[in-house]
């Protein structure tokens, strides 16, 4: 469908499973959609859900490349379906957070010279150092973490410095591991970016700087100040600081688009590029987050996050700089096994059909007469567990359940677990509470209906499971006025309200209370302990 956009703005998602991009005009409307989906669309890389899992079931890696040749595919898309670059005004984008792409020396020259004769993968094939970025689906850097940790002072100390304990996701034990087994390749880098500051980089035409939001997803910025803290970036590698250069606040506009977009496919000369960031602080923005919602985004992986005003850093979870507003902060749990978690179940118990597998959810009771599961086919990150443990009403370890009652079990075990993780660090279910639900699962209501039943909390959801997009968007149009100190909320006021899903059934509290009880206490049987036999 030929676009005809009036002046608008454009949000990027460079996320774990493919690229989307969509345009929304004046009015907040979105006008526009595309995306490019890694494994069918570029096929020539051969990754499953976007990735390499390891031999080792530990390291997880994208290749680089890959997203760059989904930018010339989705600009090229755009371009033969008609849509009207010139009236583009900004754009910003996310990207997965906690991936790292390292810029090999001399690639800054040609980052700045890009041929509008050439697609961007041709011209950058050889400027990375790293050709499989590390992504947050890697759990092989536990040494690093305890060496990170164990230089500031412990787990606690390095949650109150940069808002978390040391996760082997995060960039700055990635970036320890790539130094302790290849310092050739760390000393031939002479820019280490995020995902998202990559991305940013290559529609600017020149290294785009790390925003304070994805930034405090690394362990090495501190979250009071915003400055990379000297005793972590020297725990991890030396002389780390150039390669990371300065962070800058998340609205920050950091110039204009590069030549190369302007003579290739037409776009203005005066289009704003809007600083990138990560795909959960850019999905806050795009659900327009108020003081006492829970966001929970059910994508590749499943993510819990509200606004905060008061940091209250821990072992478990993040603090992480807010998006929006620099004052601010927002609290996140990831749970890994999300969407993928989900997909396998649905193909092993409802023959890869969600019709069937909602069928088996409206078919089976609330509590699931006390059959309780654990489903963590990934080493999942809340909490620290592996593999498939599944409980009868006595507590009695079982080695299947039916089909139904699988589905229903993973689907209540998933849900519990964000409340009972999220009550840990302090969130409060009050009554004014909502639950904005986004990402592919939030199309499915009944899957939602367990997620209110489980919480006692009315579900919402934005019209658009690409909430990081939308958030993206948002940010460009907000980034043009920022300087003014206008805020989000009263850029996109005239945004489509959160839709009202589902309100929690009669009874369910009861139900669940005792069960989310059980639940905690079989957690700690499940946790993984790497001297045990099973
Ligand atoms: O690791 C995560 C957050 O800490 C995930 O939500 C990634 O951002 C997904 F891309």
């Amino acid at each position: 469908m030929a676009a005809s956009l009036s002046r608008g703005y454009l949000g990027w998602d460079f996320s774990t499973q493919q690229l989307k991009v969509i345009a929304v005009d004046e009015q907040l409307r979105v006008t526009y959609e595309e995306n490019v989906h890694f494994d069918n669309d570029l096929p020539e890389f051969r990754t499953q859900g976007g990735v390499y899992v390891h031999s080792d079931r530990l390291t997880v890696t994208s290749p680089v490349l890959m997203w760059i040749k989904a930018l010339d595919v989705i600009l090229e898309k755009m371009k033969s379906s008609g849509f009207n670059f010139s009236q583009v005004k900004a754009l910003s984008g996310a990207g997965q957070q906690h991936g790292s792409v390292y810029w090999k020396e001399g690639a800054h020259h040609i980052l700045k010279n890009l041929s509008p004769d050439l697609p961007l993968h041709q011209s950058l094939k050889a400027c990375f150092s790293v050709s499989d970025s590390p992504i947050w689906m890697d759990s092989s850097t536990a040494s690093q973490c305890f060496s990170l940790e164990k230089a500031v002072g412990g787990a606690q100390q390095l949650a109150n410095i940069t808002g978390s304990r040391a996760y082997e996701r995060f960039t700055g034990n990635q970036i320890a591991k790539i130094y302790s087994q290849n310092p050739e390749v760390y000393i031939q880098t002479e820019k280490i970016a995020l995902v998202s500051s990559f991305a940013a980089s290559l529609f600017l035409g020149d290294y785009a700087p790390i925003d304070y939001s994805d930034g405090s997803g690394m362990n090495l910025l501190q979250i009071c100040d915003k400055r990379w803290s000297v005793t972590c970036l020297n725990a991890c590698a030396p002389g780390l600081e150039e390669k990371l250069g300065h962070t800058v606040p998340s609205s920050s506009v950091l110039g204009s688009i590069a030549p190369y977009y302007i003579q290739r496919y037409g776009f203005s000369p005066d289009c704003k590029v809007v600083a990138f960031t990560g795909d959960n602080p850019a999905s806050l923005a795009g659900m327009r987050l108020e003081e006492g919602d829970i966001a929970i985004s059910l994508g590749t992986s499943d993510t819990l996050f509200l606004w905060i005003q008061e940091p209250m850093p821990a072992t478990e979870g993040h603090i992480l700089c807010n998006p929006v507003d620099s004052r601010a902060y927002m609290a996140l749990l990831c749970f890994k096994n999300g969407s993928l978690m989900r997909e396998r179940i649905r193909d092993d118990c409802a023959s890869g059909s969600w019709d069937e597998f909602s069928k088996a959810l409206t078919s089976t009771v609330t509590g699931n007469n006390g059959n309780l599961g654990f489903y963590f086919d990934v080493m999942e990150i809340t909490p620290e567990a592996v593999g498939i443990h599944r409980f009868n009403k006595d507590n009695n370890k079982v080695p299947d359940f039916p089909k139904e009652v699988e589905i229903r079990a993973l689907i209540e075990g998933q849900f519990m677990a964000k409340r009972i993780h999220a009550e840990k660090l302090g969130y409060k279910i009050m009554p004014k509470t909502r639950i904005l639900a986004t990402g592919g699962a939030s199309h499915n209501k009944d899957i939602l209906q367990v997620l209110s039943d489980v919480f006692n909390t009315p579900v919402y959801t934005i019209d658009t499971a690409n909430s990081a997009c939308l958030g993206c968007a948002y940010r460009a149009i907000h980034g043009l006025v920022a300087e003014t100190s206008v805020s989000l909320a009263d850029v996109v006021k005239l945004a489509p309200a959160p839709r009202l899903v589902v309100t929690p059934a009669a009874g369910a509290d009861e139900v669940y209370l005792p069960l989310l009880k059980r639940y905690a206490e079989l957690e700690q049987k499940v946790l993984y302990n790497p001297t045990s036999s099973s």
